[in-house]
């Protein structure tokens, strides 16, 4: 289930295994399980409610599952010795000082984790924030929130990225950036887990699919085996 880049790297994969979460009489996750590969950009699809943030959140050890495992590369989550250079994460509910700039809210994220400053400098060139580097982060619009997310994600070099709809907030030109800034990571070798509605843009960036409604598995695999993404899901969802 692993490998190494050429450097040694490790590569992980994630593996949901039968993975259930209840919240009092909701079931949100029931019997759950599907792998990201390494090398490849897969699309976590759902209508609103489906359980995909509260799957997230399990593989990412901040929702504790009623039953089944998350693993990124065999272990759990919590376990990892250094999670930012294991798994980095985009989460819907990122929050930001409002007063630290976007360089100070890296550093600070990079101090913690025993990350090179360097870096700091390198990941707001990768997103493109470069030129906002010295801005209060409290004056950033959604896009460029996202983008900083993004980049305190990449600060450890991580091989597996979980991204709960990154595209949020994004004007086209952001789209198009993402696109081809997540099939460069898989390119990269790293697994890349995204959730999305917006199936269009799936349809260009993912090369696998997961689908899920009330919880519960609908279909996944290789996104040729779809044929039109947003008609077979709909077929899926409403059947
Ligand atoms: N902390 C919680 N307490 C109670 N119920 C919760 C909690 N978190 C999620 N739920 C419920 O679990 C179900 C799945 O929610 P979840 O946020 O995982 O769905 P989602 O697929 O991410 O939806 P969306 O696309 O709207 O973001 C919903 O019915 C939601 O109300």
């Amino acid at each position: 289930m692993t490998r190494r880049f050429a450097t040694g790297r490790l590569v992980a994969v994630i593996a949901v295994q039968k993975l259930s979460k209840r919240f009092g009489a909701v079931e949100a996750v029931t019997d759950l399980s599907f792998t990201v590969r390494p090398g490849a950009v897969t699309g976590f699809l759902g209508p609103n409610g489906a359980g995909k943030t509260t799957t997230l959140r399990m593989i990412l050890g901040l929702v504790t599952p009623t039953s089944g495992t998350a693993t990124i590369d065999g272990g759990r989550y919590v376990d990892l010795p250094e999670p930012m250079k294991s798994v980095g994460a985009v989460l819907e509910s990122t929050a930001f000082h409002p007063a630290h700039t976007a360089r100070t809210h890296l550093r600070v994220l990079s101090t913690a984790a025993g990350i090179p400053s360097e870096r700091v400098d390198g990941v707001l060139e990768l997103v493109d924030l470069q030129h906002a580097a010295k801005r209060r982060v409290g004056g950033f619009s959604l896009g460029m929130r996202q983008r900083l997310a993004i980049a305190s994600a990449l600060l450890g070099d991580p091989p597996v990225l979980i991204l709960d709809e990154p595209a949020n907030g994004l004007d086209p030109e952001g789209i198009h950036w993402l696109r081809g800034f997540l099939r460069a990571l898989a390119v990269d070798g790293r697994a890349v887990l995204v959730s999305s509605h917006v199936l269009t843009e799936m349809a260009r960036t993912v090369d696998s699919v997961v689908v899920i409604n009330h919880g519960k598995l609908l279909a996944t695999g290789p996104i040729t085996d779809f044929g039109n993404l947003e008609d077979a899901y709909l077929e899926l969802v409403r059947s």
